[in-house]
């Protein structure tokens, strides 16, 4: 931690983006343009910027700072840069399908910051081949799939270790048992992962939440009467904040009643490898590929097509309409008596 404040105090911004070039996002969002070889440090850089264009954005330059370094802390904490362990990549090796037909690709690497998804029927295999990731098969599965990370075999450690685990899963059922508030609950995960500013951190993770879900809870909520969609929201929105593991598996993120989109890019940084099953063809088509499963194999790979990219935008502006009629429903309205 030390190491960071003294930078962010001293590095100039364009060696900042250099070391830690996910913080070109912070600076973004918060409305800043600048050269990238600007050769000021942060303060003073924001200090040469004129008052008024301060102004306009709303630019407090000790909040900008204090908050970039929060950034930058929380997302080393969240890639696990802390932890030693840098994915680099992660391949999956053809093995057979249900009918032991060997599957019709050769091998599939995929590189940290990529989103994957994979599609195809009811029982094809999708979720078999999650659980191949997160298990990290060695054709020890019914598959036969072999996972290579940084195109090696994983060490056994990562099967068993909670702690270090290289996958963090999100499935689709979150059953809570513990008689805890929302705060109890991401305060105890947030110090079990030792992080420093847990009421912040904690803070943040149920805003993002709320962010998430259809419907606001407070952190004094008991965990047991959360909603499918809240509970949901929550657990995203822990992993994307709290967890170090490199690599995210999502799932059915659609039938939870929550912000898919919002959720998938708060889970996506340049640096994590998001593999999502779904039947949602608006997160289908965010990814970067999808993966085709039939007769539990994978039968084909397909990268999403320009084209492709512009039916997306159609696809939202409808899916936009009809949150707005579930909405409109929700309140009690009658559709035919809106304008919209
Ligand atoms: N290649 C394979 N060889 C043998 N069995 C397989 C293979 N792929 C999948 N299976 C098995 O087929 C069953 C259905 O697979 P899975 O649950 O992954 O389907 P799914 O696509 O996730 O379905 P849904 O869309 O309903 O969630 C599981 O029991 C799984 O273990």
């Amino acid at each position: 931690m030390s190491k960071i404040k003294r930078d962010i105090e001293t590095l100039p911004v364009a060696a900042l983006l250099e070391e830690y070039p996910f913080i070109d996002s912070y600076f973004s969002s918060a409305g800043l343009e600048y050269s990238p070889r600007e050769q000021l440090p942060l303060k003073e850089y924001l200090h040469s910027l004129e008052d008024e264009f301060r102004e306009d954005k709303a630019i407090d330059v000790d909040e900008t700072v204090s908050g970039a370094r929060a950034y930058i802390e929380q997302m080393l904490e969240f890639l696990g840069l802390n932890s030693g362990t840098r994915v680099r990549s992660v391949s999956i090796l053809p093995g057979t399908t249900k009918s032991g037909e060997p599957e019709g690709f050769e091998a599939l690497e995929i590189r940290p910051g990529e989103i994957v998804s994979i599609v195809g029927p009811t029982g094809s295999g999708k979720s078999r081949l999650l659980a191949d990731i997160e298990w990290m098969a060695q054709r020890d599965t019914p598959t036969g799939r072999q996972v290579l990370v940084n195109g090696t075999e994983p060490d056994k450690k990562w099967r068993f270790s909670t702690s270090d685990k290289l996958v963090a899963q999100l499935s689709q059922n979150m059953n809570f048992v513990m008689d805890l508030t929302v705060r109890e609950f991401v305060t105890l995960h947030a110090e079990s992962r030792l992080i420093e500013n847990t009421d912040e951190v904690t803070e943040k993770i149920i805003a993002r939440a709320n962010e998430l879900a259809g419907e606001q809870f407070s952190p004094e909520t008991p965990i047991t009467s959360l909603s499918g969609g809240q509970s949901r929201a929550l657990m995203i929105a822990d992993t994307a904040i709290l967890s170090k593991s490199p690599i995210v598996l999502i799932d059915e993120i659609e039938n939870a009643g929550i912000d898919r989109k919002k959720a998938l890019e708060l889970l996506l940084s340049e640096e994590k490898i998001v593999l999502m099953a779904t039947h949602d063809p608006i997160l289908a088509l965010m990814a970067d590929k999808r993966i085709i499963i039939r007769n539990g194999g994978i039968a084909s790979i397909i990268e999403t097509s320009d084209g492709e990219r512009g039916i997306l935008h159609e696809i939202e502006a409808l899916d936009r309409r009809i949150q707005t009629l579930r909405g409109e429903l929700r309140a009690g309205k009658r559709l035919d008596q809106i304008t919209i």
